[in-house]
């Protein structure tokens, strides 16, 4: 036998003589089928979760500013709150933001609709759930996600403000996490921003009249729930809020001699 013959090197492996394996790695690979279960265990879905996140931020990390703008997928298109939710994704895009949403109908539909037709970059970032939905008609750019947590974490690592249209548990769910962010200083740079004085109104009562009544907000909490009808004052807010935190980054970024 040649010296060749008896060396077998696998990547960064060698192997010489009887040490030799009877199969390639390849071979192990694609010729065996073997029990299955493990792909319903926790750390196969780790693997998965990871995915997600390597998905996700490979789509997401070169959004130009963004905004994330939640809202009910239950709201028809002849809906009053319908034509707000485009007219906030079209304020959106001429002030140069993409707009991010859920990517499914009603709300988030509305918004990416006026985003797109304004010629802004419309987002959706859906979630598969049990019934067959696929994104909506007006995300240009899209991912789903399997897993809420990933899919959240994209909406606050890749836009700089909320805007939050009526909706139901899960626009809650939404609002009340990004306000828990800013009010734990989780995230110190993004304005909540709440469409719908009239709808928002009781909860921004109920608020104050029983969470800050019994001492379990901070009074200055209370400005975490910004409200207004108008698209343009959203608009407004953000740019206002991003100047204050761009004049606050200046004035903290170290000195020369420091
Ligand atoms: C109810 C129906 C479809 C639901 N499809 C959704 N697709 C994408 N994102 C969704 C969906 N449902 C909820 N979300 C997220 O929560 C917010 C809306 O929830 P609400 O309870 O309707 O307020 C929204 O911002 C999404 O991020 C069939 O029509």
């Amino acid at each position: 036998m040649t010296e060749e013959e008896n060396v077998r090197r696998a990547g960064p492996l060698t192997y010489r003589g009887s040490a030799i394996p009877a199969t390639t790695t390849d071979q192990r690979l694609l010729d065996r089928r073997g029990p299955t279960d493990w792909v319903h265990t926790d750390p196969w879905r780790v693997l998965r979760i990871q995915s997600e996140f390597v998905e996700g931020f490979g789509l997401l990390s070169e959004l130009p500013s963004a905004v994330s703008v939640f809202g009910s997928a239950r709201i028809r298109p002849d809906s009053e709150y319908y034509r707000l939710g485009e007219q906030v994704g079209a304020r959106l895009a001429e002030a140069g933001y993409a707009t991010i949403t859920g990517g499914g109908p009603g709300m988030m539909e509305a918004a990416n609709k006026g985003a797109q037709q304004a010629g802004g970059l419309s987002v959706g970032l859906g979630i598969e759930l049990p019934f067959e939905q696929s994104l909506n008609p007006y995300v240009d750019m899209g991912v789903t996600f399997r897993y809420f947590f990933v899919r959240k974490t994209m909406f606050v690592k890749y836009s700089q403000a909320f805007v939050v249209l009526p909706g139901g548990f899960g626009t809650l769910d939404e609002l009340f996490e990004a306000i828990t962010l800013v009010q734990t200083k989780k995230v110190t740079r993004f304005p909540v921003v709440l469409v719908g004085t009239e709808f928002w109104g009781g909860l921004r009562d109920w608020v104050e009249s029983s969470l800050l009544k019994h001492n379990l907000i901070s009074p200055q909490d209370m400005d975490l729930l910004y409200m207004t009808d108008d698209p343009d004052e959203v608009i407004s807010v953000i740019q206002r809020s991003h100047r204050h935190l761009e004049d606050t980054f200046e004035r903290d970024r170290p000195g020369p001699s420091s």
